[in-house]
């Protein structure tokens, strides 16, 4: 199982001395199914994020709440599994030593079931061959294998993963895209990936969250129902993104303002 309820979700994160009080997120909510794919898509600044690490315990909304299977998130948990941006692998393990490190720490499998699901994961992810590589020997992609295959040896209800193709060149990110939905389908879990690009959730996503400009809230709930795989050349691919981009740059453009000032502020 793996419902995610996120219900009326608001976080503000005190000033410094001189500024002023952030509110990243205002009223968020949305409920993501077991199985589901769901993606959470806003502009840079918009809260996705600070949304994530609240659902995955990192840190406490300031009202509302967040349950897994009816039950309240209030710290990280085994259930919920991260894949970072930057991987954030152990450069002194090798690939089935960041793939194992997850599943020491859980402390109860016999060593031998252990190597069977460090191996299994590394299959799965297709680093067959490169066991004992570290990673500074492998590429990006490789390394954000790795990275899922850790997360999901540990065997969570729901993976999380924040912008995990960023640092990824556009080739490599497409590919990594089709590795992950294969994944996904053959792993049956419950998926949220946060990203700015339209493209990649619309690729990969049965729901796309959409969160205005900051604070974030939600400004629309859409259910992808085409047809798998999703190719961009598609009337309904097509249309989608037209209708996404223009409830993202239907926002009003003074907020933005506001921000390049705190930039760039006028002399
Ligand atoms: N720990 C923090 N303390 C203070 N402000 C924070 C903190 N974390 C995030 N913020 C602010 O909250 C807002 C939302 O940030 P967040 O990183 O969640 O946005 P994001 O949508 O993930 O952005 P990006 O796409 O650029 O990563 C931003 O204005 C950010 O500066």
């Amino acid at each position: 199982m793996g419902t995610l309820i996120v219900d009326r979700v608001g976080k503000t994160y005190p000033g410094n001395k001189t500024g002023e009080q952030t509110v990243a997120l205002d009223g968020v909510s949305f409920t993501v199914a077991d199985n589901e794919f769901c993606a959470l898509l806003g502009h840079s600044g918009c809260g996705k994020t600070t949304l994530l690490n609240l659902i995955a315990g990192f840190e406490q909304p300031g009202s509302g709440s967040i349950t897994l299977d009816g039950v309240p998130v209030r710290r990280p948990g085994r259930e919920r599994a991260v894949v970072f941006q930057d991987y954030a692998l152990f450069p002194w393990l090798t690939v089935e030593g960041n793939i194992r490190f997850g599943l020491e720490t859980q402390g109860r499998i016999a060593a031998g079931e252990r190597q069977r699901i460090v191996d299994e994961h590394i299959r799965l992810v297709g680093l067959a061959g490169f066991e004992r590589h570290l990673p500074h020997q492998l590429s990006g992609g490789m390394r954000q294998r790795v990275a899922i295959a850790r997360a999901l040896a540990t065997d969570p209800q729901v993976l999380l993963l924040d912008e995990p193709f960023a640092a990824l060149d556009a080739q490599n990110r497409l590919l990594m895209q089709d590795e992950l939905a294969r994944i996904w389908a053959s792993e049956t879990k419950t998926m949220l990936l946060v990203t700015h690009s339209i493209e990649e959730a619309i690729r990969l996503a049965d729901r796309i969250v959409v969160l205005s400009r900051r604070p974030g809230r939600v400004r629309e709930n859409i259910v992808v129902d085409l047809p798998r795989p999703r190719h961009e050349d598609s009337a309904g691919f097509i249309a989608l993104r037209r209708h996404i981009r223009n409830l993202l740059n239907d926002e009003p453009a003074d907020q933005l303002a506001v921000e390049a000032a705190s930039v760039f502020p006028l002399a």
